[in-house]
């Protein structure tokens, strides 16, 4: 595969590290204007980083656009001649509608907006991807490079807004919570590097325990709370301090900006 991350940034790096890491590419252009400021990719013989779009989008079969959105626009007016029909367009962009992409490309291009994460650089992204109504024939090319960075979804675009709600911005959400529970285990008495290993641990224990058995949550709280014991007790405080309540306003409050945002 000749890929070319058009705008390569926080999310396109690390994307881009996922893909060879898996050895999924055979040619990967990475551009940004300052290319000076990217390291961590020298010594793969398939990366070439370049401030040159075009030249990026003449050598890739799939072009995956990291832009933020306000530079979108600008980039495929300038590039829209250079396009050619078998190739897949995929964009990551936030708010940036198909029918907008195919307003300045045009509706015949294979076009998939993708939604990944950040954990894309460490294979664990949970990717959404909704094709334009030509892309549904290249719909599986895209699971195999979103799958080879995690998983992956097929939904509706009208859902991207809050996949990026609870996958995108979720990542720092659940960064936030793993942070939270370090601070109380340092209160507790542990070295702040011990405090982390414990919460992040038993975060992914939680995750890895849900994904592996198929249980509901409530069913792993269940055997987990001794009757009058601690875990209840702290359980029940959290609640009655809005623990929920507060994640579910915090959702709300992420997907009502994201649909203020005009691109
Ligand atoms: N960060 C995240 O976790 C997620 C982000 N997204 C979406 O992905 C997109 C990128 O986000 P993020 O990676 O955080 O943003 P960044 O600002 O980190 O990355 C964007 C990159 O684009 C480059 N760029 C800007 N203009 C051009 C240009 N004309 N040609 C080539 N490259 C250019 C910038 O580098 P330079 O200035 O050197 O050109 C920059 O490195 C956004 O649209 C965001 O909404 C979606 C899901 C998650
Ligand atoms: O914060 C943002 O607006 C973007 C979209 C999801 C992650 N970063």
């Amino acid at each position: 595969m000749k890929v070319a991350i058009i705008g390569a940034g926080s999310l396109g790096q690390s994307i881009a590290k996922g893909l060879l890491k898996n050895k999924v590419v055979s040619s990967l252009y990475l551009t940004k204007r300052n290319t000076s400021s990217i390291v961590g990719f020298e010594n793969y013989d398939e990366v070439i980083l370049t401030s040159n779009n075009k030249e990026a989008i003449k050598n890739a079969d799939i072009l995956i656009f990291a832009v933020q959105p306000r530079h979108l626009e600008k980039i495929l007016l300038d590039s829209k001649d250079l396009l050619r029909k078998e190739q897949l367009i995929i964009s990551v962009i936030t708010g940036f509608s198909i029918q907008k992409i195919e307003d300045i490309i045009g509706a015949n291009h294979f076009i998939i907006r993708a939604m990944p994460n950040t954990a894309a650089s460490v294979g664990q992204s949970m990717t959404c991807l909704s094709p334009n109504e030509k892309g549904i024939e290249k719909v599986e090319i895209a699971k195999t490079i979103f799958n080879s960075l995690g998983t992956s979804m097929q939904i509706p675009e009208e859902q991207l807004q809050a996949a990026t709600v609870i996958c995108a911005s979720g990542i720092a959400f659940w960064m936030r919570l793993i942070r939270a529970t370090t601070q109380g285990a340092i209160q507790l008495g542990f070295e702040a590097h011990e405090a982390h290993e414990l919460a992040m641990q038993t975060c992914f224990g939680a995750a890895s325990l849900l994904k592996e058995s198929g249980n509901h949550p409530e069913a792993e709280i269940d055997r987990v709370t001794t009757p009058g014991g601690c875990t209840i007790e702290g359980l029940n405080e959290m609640e009655h301090q809005g623990l929920s309540s507060s994640l579910i306003k915090g959702i709300n409050a992420s997907f009502e900006k994201i649909n203020q945002i005009k691109n």
